[in-house]
């Protein structure tokens, strides 16, 4: 048998990266907030920082617009107050609507600085531009029926609607609405992002969203939205094998696994090729490199090979007695694997043969293949994270939970969270591309969480180069130049 020795690996690798910003839980974001009381600043300080964050950002976008605050009773509606404050004294016609008194000092105080005129929330008239201060993340219930329908009707009038820190409705962790979904032109996240911002359904409501500083902490953050890697270009000491060599198994379908074959070349890799049993497809193009085999024993042996950096199995695998004998053999292999499409389906039969895998194991599922995986594992999550998080964990895999809203988790709990996945890549062959882009990026530097990372945000950005409507293999040929936004200068 040959030794087994990790490749070399590639100088088209991963600098340092911005790690992303943090996505935090209403409990985090309380503890963070303390952390700041603790060095002495108060409550009313860092409510004047956020409100006056928020107000120059909308005055920025806004300008002079006649404007309608909506007020609460807790800290949101006491940044509206500010936010009021703030605009009125650049000369904005402001009016506030009190849902009720303020009931927190912080919200009282900047209630009594505010000069401008107060009026009932069930008497006001709706306005050009309304700014939502109702709830925030204390948000505990549905709002009352009446009070949502008048809330709803004001947004929905507004020719532009802004809503502080999170919509009004919306749970900050659950990311649901708790009442219908009302749509917003922009959301004004105060000091990290929260679960609502990011994950679907309520992501897609929050119009463009703004992160405004007050000075938290989120150093520690263990869940954090997608940023733009920084990939190094290949050095002079380069070749192929350090560049990463991708192995893609062939099975039932070829055309799936070429396109896998064509991402991994346009994500990167030094070297790609597909094994498969006998000749290779018609349509194989000259430049990638077809092993034949005969059978899973030759197939092992094909992936004995030290120099592989990943293999892929699963896109155009089959669900039939060979798809099983190649996921078997696959799990068995030595190297960093990507578990994809068909073999999804087939692995809860082989979870016994993931623990103790000395090469790491990555899954890309989406919601179907989810729930295959996953049957009652993080039942009890709180979201779409925290399911992903489960299953990472229960398998020791990494795991990329596709959709509009796609989470990659790592088994020692670290998150990202790419939201708004540009929505013309819901086309067929996608994720075979997806999947040969991350095989390209792992086979490169060895780091599944950041391949994993990589490959999303390359994925999406190809299919905006690619435009609307393009095909699967339209979208490998983009990932080039996804890549060059990426390069570090
Ligand atoms: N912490 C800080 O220092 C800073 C916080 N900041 C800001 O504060 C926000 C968090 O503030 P918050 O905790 O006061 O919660 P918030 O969302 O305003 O409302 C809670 C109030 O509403 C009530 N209530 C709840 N649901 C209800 C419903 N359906 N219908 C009716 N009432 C309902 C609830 O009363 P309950 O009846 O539940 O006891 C309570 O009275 C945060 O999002 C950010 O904007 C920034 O200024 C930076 C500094
Ligand atoms: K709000």
């Amino acid at each position: 048998m040959t030794a087994i020795v990790s490749p070399p690996r590639s100088s088209l690798a991963l600098a340092v990266a911005d790690r992303g910003s943090a996505v935090l839980t209403v409990a985090e974001m309380v503890a963070a907030e303390q952390a700041i009381f603790d060095t002495g600043v108060s409550v009313d300080a860092l409510m004047r920082r956020a409100g006056e964050g928020a107000g120059q950002m909308i005055w920025r976008i806004g300008g002079t617009t006649p404007t309608l605050v909506l007020c609460g009773p807790g800290n949101n509606g006491g940044d509206g107050y500010v936010i009021a404050e703030f605009l009125r004294a650049k000369g904005v016609r402001v009016t506030v609507a009190a849902l009720s008194e303020p009931r927190t000092d912080a919200a009282r105080n900047a209630r009594a600085r505010f000069c401008g005129e107060v009026v009932r929330f069930d008497e006001v008239e709706p306005a050009t531009q309304v700014v939502d201060c109702l709830f925030g993340s204390g948000l505990t219930r549905p709002l009352d029926g009446a009070v949502w329908h008048r809330f709803a009707e004001l947004v929905g009038q507004a020719r532009r609607s802004f809503a502080i820190d999170l919509p009004s409705g919306a749970d900050a962790d659950r990311a649901v609405w708790l009442n219908e979904p009302l749509r917003f032109d922009h959301v004004l996240a105060l000091g990290a992002w929260k679960y609502a911002h990011l994950l679907e359904p309520v992501a897609s409501d929050c119009g463009a969203l703004s992160l405004i500083e007050i000075g938290v902490d989120t150093e520690a953050a263990r869940v954090r939205r997608i940023a733009r890697p920084s990939i190094v270009a290949p050095d002079a000491r380069s070749h192929k094998y350090r560049r990463g060599l991708v192995a893609v198994l062939v099975g039932a379908m070829p055309g799936a696994a070429l396109l896998a074959a064509h991402a991994a070349q346009g994500a990167g890799a030094g070297y790609v090729k597909l094994i498969g049993e006998g000749d290779p497809p018609p349509q194989l193009p000259a430049d990638i490199v077809w092993q034949r085999t005969d059978g899973a024993g030759s197939v092992a042996e094909a992936l004995q090979d030290s120099r592989i950096g990943t293999v892929v199995v699963g896109p155009g695998l089959g669900r039939d007695d060979q798809a099983r004998a190649l996921l078997e053999t696959a799990l068995g292999c030595p190297h960093p694997l990507i578990v994809d499409a068909d073999a999804l389906h087939l692995l809860p039969g082989y979870f016994a043969s993931l623990k103790g895998r000395g090469a790491p194991v990555l899954l890309t599922p989406h919601q179907g293949e989810f729930d295959v995986l996953a049957g009652e594992t993080g039942a009890d999550a709180i979201n779409k994270v925290a399911r992903a998080e489960a299953l990472a964990r229960t398998l020791d895999t990494f795991v990329l939970y596709k959709g509009a809203d796609t989470v990659i988790a790592a088994p020692d709990g670290r998150a990202v969270i790419a939201d708004r996945r540009y929505s013309w890549l819901s086309v067929a062959g996608t994720g075979d591309v997806l999947a040969g882009c991350m095989a390209a990026r792992l086979a490169g530097h060895a780091q599944p969480f950041d391949a994993m990372t990589e490959a999303a945000w390359l994925h999406d950005r190809a299919a905006r180069i690619a435009g609307p409507a393009f095909s699967a293999l339209q979208l490998a040929n983009a990932l080039p130049r996804a890549l060059e936004t990426c390069l570090e200068r």
